[in-house]
């Protein structure tokens, strides 16, 4: 979290695991059970929560980059945000050559930990205005996570920003669309479906939005992807078992494949 300093006193003789800061990164796999697949459970949680460091990093700067008007720069932020869902995708081929027996006999040294609790993944999901009440007290041990969240909670995600874009291209988008309570989730609209099947019917006019939108289906698709390939993979390995966080499991994964973040961007291909 306290990534915002900026280092000015680099060494002459600096070195390559200097740099990398090698020494705490490969300290950092700390089995609990000893179990020889707990390092591969480690190491692809960590090297996920790794992948969304940059995520957060590269969607921040579309967001700043939309808001100053750099589409370029915001198209090549939001394209690498795909690449890097595309790699984390992958990550789940690796996790399910472990076999439900092996992740049982190493289960119980999770305690009540689960992936519910992170952070990140949250932080992703709220700039995709994905926003559910009661989401925030799972962090309320941690003030500090707490706050940064809260924050990200009451703030405009991708798609608040992207249906300014409609505004200002001259799209008739409703008050209520623009200025509403950015913490609730997003409703859809008639006016902003409207607008985004313009752009889509004249591609040649609104070339720049078209490409917007574009963008964000595949933000989407590829999320959703990653969900689904998550709750396979744990259907593979715990079954319908209940989650260690306290969830149903399996079938609380499958719930929430249900939801659209863009959800005229959906609705429009039925219409085109
Ligand atoms: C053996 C592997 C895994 C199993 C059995 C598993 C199981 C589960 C279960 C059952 C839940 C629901 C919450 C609960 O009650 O615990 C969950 C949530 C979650 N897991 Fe995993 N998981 C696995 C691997 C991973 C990996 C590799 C990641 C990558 C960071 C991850 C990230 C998450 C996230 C972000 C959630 C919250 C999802 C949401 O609330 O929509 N999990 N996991
Ligand atoms: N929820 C998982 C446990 C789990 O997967 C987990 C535990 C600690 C840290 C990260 C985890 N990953 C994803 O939920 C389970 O019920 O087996």
């Amino acid at each position: 979290m306290s990534d915002q300093k900026v280092y000015t006193d680099f060494k002459d003789d600096m070195t390559y695991a200097d740099y990398l800061s090698l020494d705490s990164l490969l300290s950092s796999q700390n089995r609990l059970s000893g179990h020889h697949d707990e390092m591969l459970f480690i190491v692809i949680h960590q090297v996920s929560e790794l992948w969304m460091k940059l995520i957060i990093h590269e969607i921040q700067a579309a967001c700043q980059s939309l808001k100053e008007n750099q589409f370029e720069p915001a198209f090549k932020q939001l394209a690498r945000v795909s690449k890097i869902q595309e790699q984390i995708i992958k990550a789940w081929d690796v996790l399910a050559t472990m076999t439900p027996s092996e992740y049982i006999e190493f289960r119980d040294s999770l305690g009540k930990a689960s992936g519910f609790q992170s952070y990140q993944y949250r932080l992703i999901e709220f700039s995709l205005g994905y926003k559910i009440p009661h989401i925030l007290k799972i962090y309320k041990q941690d003030q500090e996570v707490f706050n940064m969240l809260e924050k990200a909670y009451h703030s405009k995600g991708l798609y608040d920003i992207a249906i300014e874009k409609l505004a200002e291209a001259g799209f008739e988008i409703p008050d209520e669309v623009l200025n509403r309570d950015f913490s609730n989730p997003y409703q859809k609209n008639t006016e902003v479906k409207a607008a985004w099947s313009e752009v889509y019917k004249d591609s040649q006019t609104y070339w720049t939005l078209y490409q917007l939108a574009e963008k964000l289906v595949d933000l989407e698709d590829w999320h959703q992807q990653w969900r689904f390939r998550h709750m396979k993979t744990v259907e593979r390995i715990i079954g319908f078992k209940k989650g260690t966080g306290g969830s149903s499991g399996v079938n609380y994964l499958k719930s929430v494949l249900d939801s659209y973040f863009f959800p005229e961007l959906w609705d429009l291909r039925t219409e085109l």
